[in-house]
């Protein structure tokens, strides 16, 4: 299968090409050139299989440049108990009568990204075998939190590659900052940046795209790619743990074959969502994918109105990995709902860029509303629902899993669709201790990694091992640096 820039759909390349180079040349996401459809019983077929089997079965209709046996090699590795504390990898918990939520979050970096970071580090490499590179490959990654961690934990050490980091200098929360800062390995580096998110990320963009810095680590032995979602490499391994979560719910006799489920994701880059829409094409019968914001609502505006418009205010938020206004993969949303128009999605993202601002036209406003529902909380409400879903369920939730919950509760509220749902949960709630203890009614917060054992003291549960590591851990990565000398910071790393 060839793979084509969502920009130019006459750029095409193998997936081992698409994987190694993160990002098209044109800037333009790279995306199967058609997507595949399960076989009429393959939900069946995958139903009595491991969640490693699942994920080679869903790979393997992706990568034709991959064999099988590879693609297992991989899974056994990524998804080994050695590395996720639950045998099941990707479990569904049930939460009511027609609520569950699928736990993203057991792997080496608590949280959602670890399921396809533990993956690309084997796809890349093997990618540049297949593509008999001579260079090393330098990992650039802007993160609101989540992606670096999991990033730097899956390249670490990894041959032939270095990975650099760039997260908002006091724009993630203590923990993620600590996770990061704490990196061990002999090819990691990680920076902060003075501004946001989005700051880090067009930052990020921008030294892709800058031809003399790439001829000059060129001309080092180095060439750039990306652990962002926008490397099609991290959205294959998140489409499978929809299909794996549809087949749970059947195996356990939640749901009957070809029953409709609701997903309500907690989404800022798009790419977790993205990847429900992808197992949804796929054949998984998703009746409404529902988009969960905080305060950062650009994305519930876009999706009930057609208007995307990044002239707002940005606030820094409990949820932070979600405090994003420029959400990468709506690109390659776009590609798909124009009809694969690369014009039109290339013209769209012109505007965005010299204006910030968007609208699309009435046929992609049609397929976002039969695809999609959205909504969005505040912090107040976040921690509202964090202690609800304590006293209900006696279920600890991290900040981004409640504002899902929160949007799920509106989205029934107004709609009455009572279709079955599955909550995602991306992150888990000790990498939020100071929130999630001040909805828990603590006032008094204590100081460093202490709060984690807070956390359990006054919940009884235990804190995940890669966490309570932190402790000992020293700080290796206390760089700072503006947004203007990111390329600086390359350039040193890479000497
Ligand atoms: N929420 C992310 C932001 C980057 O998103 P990605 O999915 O494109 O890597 C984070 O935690 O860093």
């Amino acid at each position: 299968m060839q793979y084509v820039s969502t920009r130019n759909k006459n750029q095409k390349c193998s997936a081992a090409q698409a994987i190694a180079q993160g990002l098209a040349a044109d800037g333009g996401l790279l995306t199967p050139e058609v997507l595949p459809k399960l076989s009429s019983n393959g939900l069946a077929t995958m139903t009595d299989m491991s969640y490693q089997q699942r994920a080679v079965y869903v790979m393997n209709a992706y990568l034709d440049d991959f064999t099988a046996s590879e693609l297992s090699s991989f899974a056994s590795r990524a998804y080994g108990q050695d590395k996720f504390d639950e045998k099941d990898v990707a479990p569904v918990r049930r939460v009511d009568e027609n609520t569950y939520c699928l736990e993203l979050w057991h792997g080496p970096t608590c949280a959602f990204k670890d399921m396809a970071l533990q993956m690309l580090p084997h796809l890349l490499s093997a990618s540049l075998v297949k593509n008999e590179e001579q260079k090393t490959v330098c990992i650039l990654v802007a993160t609101s939190g989540d992606t670096g961690k999991a990033a730097l934990e899956g390249f670490k050490d990894v041959n032939k590659t270095r990975i650099l980091v760039f997260y908002p200098k006091d724009g993630v929360s203590d923990i993620q900052q600590l996770q990061m800062q704490t990196q061990e390995g002999d090819n990691v580096g990680v920076c902060a940046v003075v501004g946001n998110f989005d700051d880090a990320q067009t930052g990020v963009k921008r030294l892709f795209s800058d031809a003399a810095l790439r001829d000059t680590l060129a001309g080092r032995g180095f060439f750039f790619s990306s652990a962002n979602s926008i490397n099609w490499g991290r959205i294959l391994p998140q489409i499978v743990y929809y299909i794996s979560a549809y087949c749970d719910l059947l195996k356990e006799g939640r749901i009957q074959k070809g029953d409709p489920i609701n997903v309500c994701v907690p989404t800022g880059n798009f790419g977790n969502i993205l990847s429900a829409y992808y197992a949804k094409e796929m054949g998984v019968p998703i009746r409404k994918l529902i988009c969960a914001s905080n305060r950062n609502n650009v994305l519930t505006d876009f999706i009930q109105t057609g208007v995307y418009d990044r002239n707002r205010s940005f606030y820094n938020t409990m949820s932070p990995s979600m405090d994003i206004l420029i959400s990468s993969n709506l690109e390659r949303m776009l590609f798909e709902f124009t009809e694969r128009d690369d014009e039109a999605v290339k013209t769209y993202m012109e505007e965005l860029s010299a204006n910030g601002r968007y609208e699309v036209s009435e046929k992609v406003k049609k397929q976002l509303g039969r695809h999609f529902a959205a909504g969005c909380c505040d912090d107040a409400q976040t921690q509202a629902r964090i202690a609800q879903m304590w006293k209900d369920h006696h279920y600890l939730i991290d900040t981004h899993t409640a504002v899902a919950f929160h949007v799920l509760d509106q989205y029934r509220a107004e709609t009455g669709d009572e279709t079955p749902a599955v909550v995602v949960s991306t992150a888990s709630p000790f990498k939020f201790c100071d929130s999630v203890l001040g909805a828990l009614g603590a006032t008094e917060l204590v100081q460093g990694t202490g709060i984690l054992d807070q956390l359990t003291a006054l919940t009884g549960e235990p804190v995940p091992a890669p966490l309570a590591a932190l402790k000992d851990k020293a700080v290796r990565f206390d760089q700072v640096t503006e947004k203007e000398h990111m390329a600086d910071r390359v350039l040193e790393m890479l000497k």
